[in-house]
């Protein structure tokens, strides 16, 4: 049997206790490892996440010409670093689950999607190689959606039901690239209802001083 690569987060046991939660491993994929992660966040934690995020959403803009894209049709807003406590708790959690430094940390994203929005399939690492590229997702959701919305991963067949407060995370950090390739996913359309989602990606290189 050929021997796994390495991965960053080192999935043993079903509980992770972080300082302020602790979260549970509800499902799990070996390779890439792709992690189902119930209890992230609080119903409190999702719901002060859309009304903060709430005002500021605009829609998608993919790319340098940074014109409004069919890739992604949902609107999106990055939080300021450390904003607020809310966000630095949050933040903090997420690095300490992806087992990542916060300095490696991007900005938050919140993601809102209506009825029949979606992103197609996509890598969320830069193709271009760059020395600075991202190398793990943690993809949190705000609320339940009624119907449609899914996480999906073509190339393996799975999909990811949204749930207010789970997550699902993955890395593509491998020496073999069809490892990292397999990481291809996409939020499907969102049939009835609406879905919001927060989106922590970690860098190879420092992203904060503070
Ligand atoms: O909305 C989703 O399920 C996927 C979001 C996503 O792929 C991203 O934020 O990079
Ligand atoms: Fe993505």
């Amino acid at each position: 049997m050929a021997t796994r690569e390495q991965t960053i987060f080192q999935a043993s046991g079903n509980k992770l206790i972080t300082q302020d939660r602790d979260v549970y491993m509800a499902a799990k994929w070996e390779e890439p490892l792709i992690l189902i992660l119930d209890n992230v966040l609080s119903a409190e934690e999702c719901d002060i996440l859309i009304a903060m995020a709430k005002d500021r959403m605009q829609r998608a803009r993919i790319g340098v010409s940074r014109v409004v894209s069919e890739v992604r049709t949902s609107s999106s807003m990055f939080f300021e670093e450390g904003e607020n406590e809310w966000i630095r708790r949050i933040e903090a959690r997420a690095a300490e689950l992806m087992s990542i430094p916060l300095q490696h940390a991007e900005p938050l994203q919140i993601l809102h999607y209506r009825a029949g929005e979606q992103y197609q399939p996509h890598f969320d690492y830069f193709s271009n190689g760059s020395a600075d590229n991202r190398i793990s997702t943690l993809i949190m959701y705000l609320n339940d959606v009624e119907e449609g919305g899914e996480t999906y991963f073509p190339s393996l067949g799975l999909s990811v039901m949204p749930r207010k407060g789970s997550a699902v995370y993955f890395e593509y950090f491998y020496k073999d690239s069809r490892l990292n390739e397999l990481t291809l996913h996409a939020g499907v359309p969102v049939v009835s209802g609406e879905k919001w989602v927060a989106t922590q990606w970690m860098r190879r290189q420092v992203q904060r001083h503070s």
